[in-house]
């Protein structure tokens, strides 16, 4: 018979993790086999799988699991868990096993039953209720006595906001967010105001507090229900590239989001409640726009470290006539000549603190940052192989992208080191870098490929840690999408027109013959026609309609195959993920031509997934710790079962450039196949042969950036397969999406530029409502 812990009005299963078989790490959605001890449902075997969302459970700790059985078709009798929570042993030898259990580092079997010996059968509340207690076992390290209360604390505290929350859908991690923040006063916080923990919780949703706050009686117009609507509309605005919203428009957002039945807040309780938020920093309202602090101050630092650099001009000023004569030589050794354009911008880039490259592919811009480098180590004595320096942190050349495969490309390119921003800053994986304004960047000139990828919160840290004496040049195509996250910089600051800043527009690698670049520049001109379409060496537009796209794309890649190509030069993008021929459909059929099912191939299944060795990945989020990240691509060399390494898990192991990653089961989901990719995470890659679909299926994405960011992925090959009306439709259809951004207007009032009031567009906030 169960002790009091037992409820006995319900089901219950106690036991003991052996091990996990699933794991959802989104939603903290697990089954695990248990071993039982005990229960009092009518299962007779000694062991079961249950299924729940649990907070973490330690194997070999035992449980107390409440819940009912089930009978699944497939999966045979299963618990399904309602709540649970950590089983407090009573007798010796449960209190042994329990605190040497791997859930207390430290504490050995010797050490668990002197505590035992010493302070009973209910040594676990002693210990919680006065820590002092564990001061007179011997052999105890003050360190693990401390850890063990801290265990004991946080596991119980923490259970019971885990149970509480996962009610509502909120995983694990994201319950630990909150444990951490509010401790024990957590479980009262988010049952009175849940609209609290969208203020202080990062990633913590309004719809996920205004689903606890309905349960809870909380009404529709709870001041801090407006407060956290205003939050949730900037966070999504964000989410689609804005840096603010005009007031009006946010006023409109928020009445919409908040409406309930026929419950609808007027303005002035909106507007009311925005000027509490003004006064408290949760929001910033600044010249009829309301702002998210942290974008708010992102712009402001942009804005203001450009001034600074901009103050501290260039004091060498090197005669032209000596210019010439050294990038005489530079030609000399490049064998060829530079163009005026290119000319101008090798020779302003030397002599400005802050330059802009901008231009289409095949303009030349690699051309010309090799250029000014070699020009700078002339004009300044300096060697550009950094095997001539004795501490790295001389080498006056700093180079980077937004992007791994960016800063590869312009490492290969340039013949000398590229890092990405992130690493280059040393970012500490969450949301800081340990370069600044105390810790600058070292070097002497700073050059930024892919410019336009970067958004307004990266290029703040950027911008920052740039020392008052470097230059810079800022390297991008403001005809390419622009940054997944908020702000539009590159053509903000060509906007201000205070930097200068070089357009390349001839094009050299056209003289090449290449029917890709030609197609670009006239998608960038708005000249393209149906003939243009027609075929070339290094062109192809396959005909076919959205239900033969899969077919056609298959036999394509079939024939490649045939003929010798690898697999690794083929890349197939898509602007959508879920329609008929979206990515997941690619995949699908793709992974059954290049990766076929077969009996020596491992493969390991998640959700509707299947993994096999040889499959080509893409990860999906950032993870610094291992070396990888977010639109990074590898193939799958290797998966284990549990019973093949000393951890006891599934594995699964990527290969990406340089390094391995292992996975296990709970990090599926940051995979994805990568044999289709989307255009946005394609932006800063280059492929040697890209095919591409485009249907009208596609016909909310199709816009003239994004076609022109597809199709100058491609270096040797480009196919096209699809519909050559929604083609010419989309490379005509300009994104009206204009991005709510106010840096050209900080940078202008900065430096006392006078604005051309026939700039100024004629938008209205209606004009970006539905
Ligand atoms: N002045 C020049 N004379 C002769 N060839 C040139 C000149 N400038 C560039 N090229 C050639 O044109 C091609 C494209 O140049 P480059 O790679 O520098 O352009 P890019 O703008 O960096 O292109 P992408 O963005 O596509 O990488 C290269 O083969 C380069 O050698």
């Amino acid at each position: 018979m169960l002790d009091e812990q037992v409820s006995e009005q319900q089901f219950y299963v106690k036991g003991e993790p052996l091990f996990t078989i699933f794991h959802n790490e989104a939603e903290q959605f697990s089954i695990v086999k248990i071993r039982i001890h005990e229960t009092n449902t009518s299962f007779e075997e000694s062991e079961i799988v249950i299924k729940g969302y649990f907070a973490n459970l330690h194997e070999g700790t035992p449980y107390l699991f409440y819940g009912e059985l089930e009978s699944h078709i497939k999966y045979g009798t299963q618990f399904a868990v309602h709540s649970y929570k950590t089983f407090i042993p009573d007798t010796k030898e449960g209190l042994i096993s329990y605190l040497s259990s791997d859930l207390f580092y430290g504490v050995g079997k010797r050490t668990a039953t002197r505590i035992v010996n010493k302070l009973g059968e209910r040594a676990i509340e002693k210990i919680v209720h006065s820590p002092h207690v564990l001061n007179d076992i011997k052999g105890l390290k003050s360190e693990t006595a401390k850890n063990i209360v801290e265990r004991l604390k946080e596991n119980q505290g923490f259970e019971q906001v885990a149970i509480y929350l996962a009610k509502y859908q909120v995983g694990m991690k994201l319950a630990q967010k909150i444990y951490q923040n509010y401790k024990d006063e957590a479980i009262e916080i988010i049952a009175t105001n849940p609209y609290q923990l969208v203020f202080d919780i990062e990633g913590f949703g309004f719809k996920t507090a205004d689903m606890i706050a309905q349960k809870n009686g909380l009404t529709y117009d709870h001041p801090s229900r407006i407060g956290a609507g205003c939050i949730y509309v900037l966070q999504q605005s964000a989410k689609n590239g804005h840096v603010y919203l005009p007031v009006d428009l946010c006023v409109n957002q928020v009445q919409k989001l908040l409406l309930t039945g026929n419950d609808k807040l007027s303005e002035e309780e909106i507007i009311h409640c925005f000027n509490e938020l003004n006064t408290e920093k949760h929001i910033i309202i600044q010249e009829e726009r309301v702002y998210l602090p942290v974008l708010y101050y992102a712009e402001d630092g942009v804005a203001s470290h450009l001034k600074r650099l901009l103050d501290h001009p260039i004091e060498d000023e090197t005669p032209k006539a000596e210019l010439l004569k050294i990038i005489g030589e530079i030609e000399e050794e490049e064998v060829l000549s530079y163009g005026k354009e290119q000319f101008e911008a090798i020779d302003k880039a030397l002599h400005s603190k802050v330059m802009i490259l901008t231009g289409g592919p095949g303009t030349g811009k690699t051309t010309v940052i090799k250029g000014i480098i070699k020009a700078y180590a002339m004009i300044h004595d300096l060697s550009i192989d950094i095997t001539a320096y004795d501490d790295k942190a001389d080498y006056p050349f700093v180079l980077t992208a937004p992007t791994g495969r960016a800063a590869k490309r312009l490492t290969e390119s340039t013949g000398l080191p590229a890092a990405t921003i992130h690493r280059l800053l040393g970012w500490d994986g969450d949301d800081s870098f340990e370069r600044d304004e105390s810790k600058p960047l070292t070097g002497k000139f700073l050059i930024v490929d892919e410019f336009s990828m970067v958004d307004i919160w990266l290029a703040n840290w950027l911008f920052k840690a740039i020392p008052n004496q470097m230059q810079v040049l800022l390297v991008g195509d403001e005809d390419q999408l622009p940054s997944v996250g908020p702000g539009q910089v590159l053509s903000d600051l060509l906007e201000h027109k205070a930097i200068p800043f070089v357009a390349l527009t001839e094009v050299y690698r056209q003289k090449e013959g290449s029917k890709i670049i030609q197609l670009a520049h006239l998608i960038k001109r708005d000249q393209l026609q149906v003939e243009d379409l027609n075929k070339d060496r290094d062109f192809s537009f396959i005909p076919c309609n959205e239900s033969q796209v899969i077919q056609v794309i298959s036999s394509i890649i079939e024939k490649a195959l045939q003929k010798g190509i690898d697999m690794k030069d083929i890349q197939i993008l898509a602007p959508m993920y879920r329609t008929e021929a979206g990515i997941m459909m690619i995949n699908r059929h793709i992974q059954q031509v290049v990766n076929p099912k077969t009996n020596r191939k491992r493969e390991v299944k998640m959700n509707d997934m299947t993994y096999r060795v040889g499959d080509k990945v893409i990860q999906l989020v950032n993870q610094p710790e291992e070396g990888v990240f977010n639109g990074d691509i590898g193939e799958v060399v290797a998966i284990f079962k549990e019973n093949e390494n000393v951890d006891k898990k599934e594995q699964l192991v990527v290969s990406f450039d340089e390094r391995e990653v292992v996975y296990e089961r709970k990090d599926y989901m940051n995979l994805m196949h990568a044999f289709c990719i989307s255009i946005h995470k394609s932006q800063g890659s280059e492929f040697p042969i890209v095919i591409m679909p485009i249907v009208k299926g596609y016909r909310r994405m199709l816009r003239k950036n994004l076609i022109y960011t597809a199709l100058t992925r491609a270096k040797r090959s480009l196919i096209i397969c699809g519909e050559k009306q929604a083609f010419l439709q989309g490379v005509k259809t300009v994104d009206t999406n204009k991005r709510f951004t106010s840096l050209t207007e900080k940078m202008n009032k900065l430096q006392n530029v006078v604005e051309d009031e026939n700039d100024e567009e004629e938008l209205s906030p209606y004009d970006f409502m539905d």
